[in-house]
């Protein structure tokens, strides 16, 4: 039974109510759907019940309350008991749909087919949003909005069920992908799993450097290594789960790795600058072929700087003036460095607008860098 105007059919059962589980309740509660949440740690579901992600399971139980029959499952706890809370709940729950959201997929799919349970009504998937932050405190309801969904059907999974979670994802504001289990855990090695790795690989360069020079740091360093500061326990076991596909990313990364450093080691060699550039052209390549917004084409915005006082109110006047101005902002970063008094706020605007923009905010007293 649906509550409200929701495509989702109600009730959903979220086991796991931590960054994902929670922000997961927060957007279904959004849209009216009836939401009930589970966690094996009773803070964090009382957390979740609190913030408005569901009614918590075990307080239902207490008030003698019957959990309906859920129509949908989803298991949003960490990977390494995934397969066994998905196999409990399809025997537990004999008409919902079950789905995970792990971001491993082939060691849950291997597990769940060859447990004795109706593994029709599974399906696998994983929405490609987060946060380097976890529990039910860091939820937001509007994750996954304009976020890719990967949907992972193995071969016997139902049709229905297979709508069930694209509804999900896309009453969440997803967007829908469908790929194969091996194809989806190659592709998430080399764009989720080897950056994550990368980031905390270079962070870890960063523990005993004098406080002086990290206060020096720019927007380069804070932007590689913002995912650092995920969690270990969870990130120990994506690795150790798709270790394989991961190890050959490295491969390709160990590569040029070893290439650079030969290169650098002797600097002024003929030929060593031209192969500086290539690896640096090589680069390139790579980052102007992730697509922009909504997973469109890679898009060539323009962008300019707008300084901005370190005072409440500053950034918000400047976007309502901008909206005043008629100009769809594409995009926006903030840079700010702790004990400077003014910020920086990088606009990216489709290149036409940008000359009128730029002239526009500066005659009404704006200090815009191009
Ligand atoms: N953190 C991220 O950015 C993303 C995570 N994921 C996947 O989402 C899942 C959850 O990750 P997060 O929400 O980040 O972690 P989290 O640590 O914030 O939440 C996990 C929750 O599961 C609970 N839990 C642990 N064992 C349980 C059990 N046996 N039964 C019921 N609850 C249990 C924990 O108490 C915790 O509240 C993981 O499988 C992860 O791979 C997917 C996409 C992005
Ligand atoms: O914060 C980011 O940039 C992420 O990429 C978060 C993320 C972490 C784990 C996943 O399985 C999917 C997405």
């Amino acid at each position: 039974m649906s509550v409200g105007l929701s495509a989702v059919e109600g009730p959903v059962l979220i086991i796991g109510a931590g960054l994902l589980g929670s922000s997961i309740g927060l957007g279904l509660r959004a849209q009216s759907v009836d939401v009930v949440v589970s966690d094996a740690s009773p803070t964090n579901e009382a957390v979740a019940e609190d913030i408005g992600a569901g009614r918590s399971l075990r307080a239902l139980e207490q008030s003698q309350e019957s959990l309906p029959d859920p129509a949908v499952v989803v298991v949003a706890s960490p990977p390494d008991v995934t397969a066994s809370i998905v196999i409990e709940s399809l025997r537990k729950y004999p008409h919902a749909t079950v789905m995970d959201i792990s971001s491993v997929k082939r060691s849950i799919v291997e597990d769940v087919l060859a447990a004795n349970v109706d593994a029709s009504r599974y399906v696998g998937t994983h929405p490609m949003a987060g946060r380097e932050k976890s529990g039910p405190v860091a939820a937001r309801g509007e994750l996954f909005t304009s976020m890719p969904w990967v949907i992972c059907a193995h071969e016997s999974t139902r049709p229905e069920a297979v709508k069930t979670a694209v509804t999900i994802a896309v009453e969440l504001g997803a967007t829908v992908t469908h790929l194969d289990v091996e194809e989806h855990d190659r592709t998430v090695a080399l764009i989720s799993h080897v950056p994550q790795v990368m980031s905390s690989l270079l962070a870890s360069r960063l523990q005993d450097t004098p406080l002086y020079a990290l206060g020096l740091a720019g927007q380069g360093l804070r932007d590689t290594v913002r995912i650092a500061g995920s969690d270990p326990g969870l990130w120990v076991q994506i690795l150790s789960a798709n270790a394989q596909p991961v190890v050959q990313t490295l491969y390709g990364v160990r590569e040029d790795l070893e290439r650079l450093i030969k290169t650098l080691e002797s600097p002024t060699a003929s030929g060593a600058r031209l192969d500086i550039a290539q690896l640096m052209s090589e680069g390139n390549n790579g980052v102007n072929r992730i697509p922009g917004k909504h997973g469109g084409a890679p898009a060539a915005f323009s962008q300019m700087t707008v300084l901005v006082d370190d005072t409440p109110g500053q950034i918000a006047q400047l976007l309502a003036e901008i909206g005043e101005l008629g100009v769809n902002l594409e995009d926006l970063r903030l840079e700010h460095s702790p004990g400077q008094p003014a910020g920086l706020v990088e606009i990216s605007v489709n290149p036409n607008e940008h000359e009128k923009l730029v002239e526009d905010l500066t005659e009404r007293g704006w200090k815009v860098v191009r």
